[in-house]
């Protein structure tokens, strides 16, 4: 059998906790025109403003959750990395990062200069955005063209309805379920509104109507993220015998002054305090692995704030990082990965 490396490829995280590294990871992320996607001297100029602060506050963040071998993203995705190895029979398994290190180009370079010519590439992110596939399918592409590489790609698809991965995210999820709570908040990865117009197919879709999302199929359910989040919601609850009073789902890590979807997190942590939610539960079913989102704005912040609105607790579900049904799971998903040409 012809040799088939597996390439496992997240968002990334700066060097370290020091400001200068802080910036320097921000300014890359953002100047992507898929992440801020207005035309150059306005990206310019909007990512600077977000520069004067932002680098001293994420700093902070990030040093609240940073281990003693660094960025949490970044070492459970080493380990994800290690466990899915012995599974990947047709080859290495290489991580990379879309910013900073390790790179998809050093990795693509890397497996290349190994003489292997296909590549499974699959990004670790179970609903589709411009702003995390899209880049990062495009990243690999470039690097191959600049460097003349000899490489076929099949790449991973969103995942957000794979019954592997539902099952995966219920089984890791259990011990949590069976502990007993008042309620379970379902908290993705928010998107400007007008990532999801971009994408819309015929501009008669998104945000037109209170359930447009929910009710979204074919060709629009693959390009509109927060349909395919209500997705991933939808068949989690089903598989873990939730009542629908038992949960909801909301949209976290707003940047900006642009309207993002909604509802929002921040909105919802409030309501459910004052609507007697005494134990609340969170999961963060767009992350395969915890990072600062979950461990900071979550499992900190957004704890303090829930317990500030009279909740009594606020329980972080960990992502799936290097859960065995995952591991599993994805190692299925990747060998269906189709060829792209
Ligand atoms: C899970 C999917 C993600 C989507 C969609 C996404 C969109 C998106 N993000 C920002 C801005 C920031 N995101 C940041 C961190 C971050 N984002 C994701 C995933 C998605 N982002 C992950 C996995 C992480 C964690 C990185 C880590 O090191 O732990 C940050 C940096 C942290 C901070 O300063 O808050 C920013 C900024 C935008 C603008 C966007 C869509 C346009
Ligand atoms: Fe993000
Ligand atoms: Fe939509």
């Amino acid at each position: 059998m012809a040799t088939q490396a597996l390439l496992l490829v997240n968002l990334g995280s700066p060097a370290s906790t020091e400001v200068a590294d802080v910036r320097r990871y921000l300014n890359q992320f953002l100047m992507d025109p898929h992440v801020v996607d207005l035309p150059w001297p306005l990206r310019r100029l909007l990512v600077s403003l977000i520069l004067v602060r932002r680098p001293a506050q994420s700093a902070h963040a990030y040093a609240s959750i940073w281990w003693p071998e660094g960025s949490p993203l970044i070492a459970l995705s080493r380990q994800l990395q290690e466990a899915v190895a012995p599974h990947w029979t047709q080859g290495p398994v290489e991580l990379a990062m879309r910013y900073g290190e390790p790179s998809i180009e050093r990795a693509l370079l890397r497996l290349a200069g190994q003489g292997i010519t296909r590549v499974t590439f699959a990004p670790l992110y179970p609903q589709f955005a411009d702003s995390t596939t899209t880049t990062a399918i495009e990243e690999a592409r470039r690097v191959i063209a600049a460097h003349r590489l000899d490489l076929q790609l099949s790449v991973l698809q969103p995942f957000y309805d794979e019954p592997e991965y539902l099952e995966a995210l219920v089984e890791s999820a259990r011990p949590y379920l069976e502990e007993g709570f008042d309620h379970l908040l379902l908290s993705f990865h928010g998107l400007p509104e007008r990532h999801l117009h971009k994408r819309d197919p015929r501009g008669d879709h998104c945000l037109k109507g209170a359930d447009c999302c929910q009710r979204a199929e074919g060709d629009v359910l693959a390009s509109c993220y927060r349909a395919q989040c209500f997705r991933s919601a939808e068949g989690f609850a089903e598989r873990a015998g939730l009542r629908p009073e038992q949960w909801s789902m909301a949209f976290q890590s707003r940047l900006g002054r642009a309207k993002w979807i909604e509802p929002y997190t921040e909105a919802r942590l409030d309501a459910l305090a004052q609507q007697g939610v005494r134990k609340l539960l969170v999961m963060c079913p767009a992350f395969v692995a915890d990072c600062i989102e979950t461990l900071e704005e979550i499992g900190e912040r957004g704890r303090e704030q829930f317990i500030a609105a009279g909740g009594e607790d606020l329980q972080l579900v960990p992502c799936l990082n290097g859960h065995p049904d995952w591991v599993r799971a994805l190692v299925t998903l990747c060998r269906r990965a189709p060829v792209q040409l």
